[in-house]
């Protein structure tokens, strides 16, 4: 992979190094108008406004490398406090407020002469598609004030929309490659090719409310609603997507205490296999059956209090989050869960969010093999209450709760899921980022709705003026030829004289 530095610079740097003096004549050779551009940076907005949080991410590229082929960074992130804008069902105007502190460090950030012409996106997922199909006006004012308080500020406000699960996961396959240049890079003789699809990678995205998985097979895709065709840079994509509603990490660990609940529905305790030995807390049924996610028994008691208490048991946790799959194929050939169709797994994968998130903390992302991967979860999931709040003193009392939950269900989603084997695991990569930016569909989005990835393949810079690098190359050569013969006849006539004098 080349360097930030000579990406910037642009397909045709690699050479230009390679040949200073040619890019010198190239320069002379340039357009006056092409040369007099100055390398300003445009700025980009995208709120994530996730199930469990929103987060603003700000991007900067140079405004002459629009086309996709240069390099979009990423400023600065900013997580809006609170939950995601779908919890402010019934508060629409904290939803709005909720972004403000986050718009005002944009505003910070990007010059002031810049931000009337700065694109501004809000995406929401999972947590709005629920909200959407539990009350659609609620959805609809949630919306309406986060539009709202995004129009008070200076900025190129271009929508707050709703993604599709199939959007969010061909956004997120997008970015991953984008920022691995796999879909497109810049060869050593300074043209853009297509590099292999074996270099294409897929994308694996769990979040609070939903999962997706992503990835190009080697077989044609037998159900059209799980296929996209992107065409990219001049090539075309036939991407395997799906989305799995109520599968993110929150979404499940509520279906799981639901389970546990429903297993056992008249007392008022239920024991959590997965939950540390020693934890303990009250939740209200209302509380636990507040999601389309969670079916409510037929015969619903009065608000009741329940009472949980951890058993940290990690067999029974595994075998309790593998009760939440059903894993019979029905009709399809091949399939993830739930009957979804889905073609075998095929390649390099990036899996990011939740599921970094979850293995990071048991140090499960650096590539470790399936064994290990069971063995710590396991080891983890037998700790006491007492002893995991001593061994991880910073991390919040849910996420520690969670954690042998959340990691065993990273765990399952992958392999009795989404069908990874002890051999497959391997080509997962567990990353947060890539080249400092944060994998997710923010930037793939953002890339698709400013028209930054072209379909076409780019006329690289060099290719623009083919007809001055041969000519500059030529002239180079030229002269190093002539340098050369009057150097010698230099030395030659030096070397004569010097005779001569003796
Ligand atoms: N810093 C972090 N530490 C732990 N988990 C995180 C962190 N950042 C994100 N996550 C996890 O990533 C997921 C993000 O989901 P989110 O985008 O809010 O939901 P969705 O994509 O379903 O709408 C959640 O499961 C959350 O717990
Ligand atoms: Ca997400």
């Amino acid at each position: 992979m080349q360097s930030a530095a000579l990406r910037a610079l642009g397909c045709g740097s690699v050479a230009l190094l390679g040949a200073l003096a040619a890019a010198a004549l190239l320069l002379v050779l340039t357009p006056a108008k092409d040369a007099a551009l100055p390398a300003r940076n445009k700025y980009g907005l995208v709120f994530d406004a996730g199930s469990t949080h929103t987060a603003l991410y700000i991007y900067r590229w140079r405004a002459d490398k629009e086309n996709g082929t240069g390099i979009v960074s990423q400023v600065e992130t900013c997580t809006a406090a609170g939950p995601g804008i779908s919890s402010y069902a019934d508060d629409p105007a904290g939803a709005g407020a909720s972004l403000k502190p986050c718009l005002d460090k944009a505003m910070e950030i990007i010059p002031a002469e810049q931000q009337q012409e700065t694109p501004t996106y809000l995406g929401a997922t999972a947590g709005m598609r629920l909200l959407r199909e539990q009350n659609s006006t609620k959805a609809q004012q949630v919306f309406a004030e986060v539009a709202k308080t995004i129009g008070e500020y200076p900025v190129e406000f271009r929508g707050a929309q709703v993604l599709t699960g199939n959007e969010e996961g061909s956004f997120g396959w997008i970015s991953v490659n984008f920022l691995l240049e796999t879909l497109i890079k810049c060869s050593l003789t300074g043209t853009w090719i297509h590099p292999p699809a074996e270099d294409v990678v897929g994308a694996l995205d769990l979040g609070g409310a939903s999962t997706q998985i992503t990835f190009l097979p080697g077989t044609p895709i037998e159900e059209s609603s799980t296929g996209a065709l992107l065409r990219l840079y001049g090539a075309n994509y036939s991407i395997y997507t799906h989305s799995y509603l109520c599968y993110g990490e929150k979404q499940a660990l509520k279906m799981l205490v639901a389970s546990l609940h429903q297993a056992s529905p008249s007392t008022a305790q239920i024991s959590h296999p997965c939950y540390p030995r020693g934890y303990q807390e009250n939740i209200t049924t209302a509380e636990l059956y507040d999601s389309p996610c969670v079916r409510a028994p037929s015969s619903p008691s009065a608000v009741q209090l329940l009472r949980v208490m951890g058993t940290g048991e990690p067999a029974a946790c595994s075998a309790a989050i593998q009760q939440l799959f059903n894993l019979s194929c029905g009709a399809n050939s091949t399939c993830g869960f739930n009957g979804v169709y889905q073609p075998p797994v095929r390649g390099q994968f990036f899996a990011f969010s939740g599921l970094y998130h979850s293995l990071h903390l048991l140090n499960l992302t650096g590539g470790q093999p399936l064994s290990l991967v069971n063995a710590t979860i396991g080891q983890f999931c037998t700790s006491t209450w007492e002893k995991v709040q001593q061994e991880f003193p910073t991390v919040s009392r849910i996420q520690l709760r969670d954690a042998c939950a959340a990691s065993t269900y990273a765990l399952t989603l992958l392999l009795q899921g989404f069908r990874f084997n002890h051999t497959t695991w391997l080509n997962i990569r567990f990353a947060r980022q890539v080249t400092g930016v944060d994998v997710g569909w923010t930037l793939g989005y953002m890339l698709n709705l400013t028209n930054m990835i072209p379909s076409e393949i780019p006329q690289s810079v060099v290719g623009l003026q083919r007809s001055n690098w041969i000519a500059a190359t030529v002239l180079l050569a030229t002269m190093l030829i002539l340098t050369f013969c009057l150097l010698t006849l230099t030395c030659c006539r030096k070397s004569s004289s010097a005779y001569v004098s003796l």
